[in-house]
């Protein structure tokens, strides 16, 4: 599986032949030339997916033979947009796309997230949604969007560039982060899952500096203000970093283990508001660990109160 990273190295190198390893792993896309006249069986299937095609499924893209990613719903595929243009004779397309396919079990999670983007995918500063359920190689694919193609994640960019080249971009990337948040946050989300690794880039520009920086991966986002759980897994565990206060009535929910939430009857007992200094403190851990820096704007607004990654023996980003 191709990851982002060397998905950056194809653009950077534009002769490179992409499509090498064929495509294992577009199990959904099927080859619409096949002749199915022997197959009476499935007949009157057929009628209805060509209905289906005629109907709903012209245009739309076509899928590269690339594999940017796979998450715990399904896999994100390069696709290229088609332009029909008559006169032109020659069928052409537009690059820089990609499509996030669920599978059956990640179905929930897609729909979720498509459900967020609804409200803020148009958001400067958040991975745009271009299209829900568009046609790929001719078919319908429900459940999915399509969305730009991003050159790499914050969390691998950190890693490739030395601490005087990153320095040098943190106005910039800041800015744009906090562009996201704040479109987010004005309609009434919150990101709750704010890292280097769900923070993607379009391009590396010429002052070497991270572009097009988005928000993405949407599948904790909550409502502002809805109760979030925190002792559940989905909501807590795997949002890693949290501002203590939150958790009314706890002294550190971060030093309990799971076998407490077992003893103690379930993941109910606390229950906190969701809030954007969830994200707040999760991006001021974020740029602890990429700059080093304490962010003084981020800091007055959190206030008070310990923020930083969960676990015993966390450290505290602001005493
Ligand atoms: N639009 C995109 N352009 C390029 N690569 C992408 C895009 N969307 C996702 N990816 C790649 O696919 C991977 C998984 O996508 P995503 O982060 O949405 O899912 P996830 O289940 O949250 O994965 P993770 O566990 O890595 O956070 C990403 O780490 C990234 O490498």
């Amino acid at each position: 599986v191709r990851s982002m990273g060397q998905a950056e190295n194809q653009h950077d190198d534009q002769d490179v032949e992409t499509g090498d390893t064929g495509s294992p792993h577009t199990p959904r896309v099927k080859d619409s030339g096949l002749s199915f006249e022997g197959l009476d069986v499935a007949s009157g299937l057929l009628e209805e997916n060509m209905e289906e095609k005629e109907e709903d499924c012209t245009g739309g893209y076509e899928t590269t033979g690339n594999v940017l990613g796979e998450g715990t719903y399904g896999t994100v595929y390069e696709v290229e947009k088609k332009i029909e243009k008559k006169w032109y004779k020659r069928r052409q397309r537009q690059q820089g796309f990609a499509v996030k396919v669920p599978e059956s079990d990640g179905i929930k999670d897609l729909q979720k997230e498509i459900a967020v983007l609804d409200e803020v995918g148009t958001c400067d500063g958040v991975m745009p949604m271009v299209e829900k359920s568009p046609c790929v190689d001719d078919e319908k694919l429900p459940n999915s969007f399509v969305t730009k193609r991003y050159a790499g994640d914050l969390y691998k960019w950190a890693r490739r560039f030395k601490p005087r080249a990153r320095a040098r971009c943190y106005r910039k990337v800041y800015n744009q982060v906090v562009a996201g948040l704040q479109c987010m946050w004005d309609r009434g989300w919150i990101h709750n899952d704010v890292k280097a690794g769900n923070i993607f880039y379009e391009r590396i520009g010429q002052d070497g500096c991270p572009e097009g920086v988005v928000l993405a991966d949407f599948g904790l986002s909550r409502q502002i203000g809805h109760s979030i759980r925190p002792f559940d897994e989905e909501d807590y565990m795997s949002a890693y970093y949290v501002v203590e206060s939150l958790f009314y009535g706890m002294e550190d929910p971060l030093k309990i283990r799971k076998s407490f939430e077992k003893k103690n009857g379930g993941g109910s007992v606390v229950r906190a508001a969701a809030d954007k200094k969830i994200d707040l403190c999760s991006f001021a851990y974020m740029i602890d660990s990429i700059w080093g820096k304490a962010e003084r704007t981020l800091q007055k607004i959190l206030g008070p109160g310990p923020c930083g990654p969960m676990g015993s023996g966390r450290r505290k980003l602001y005493p």
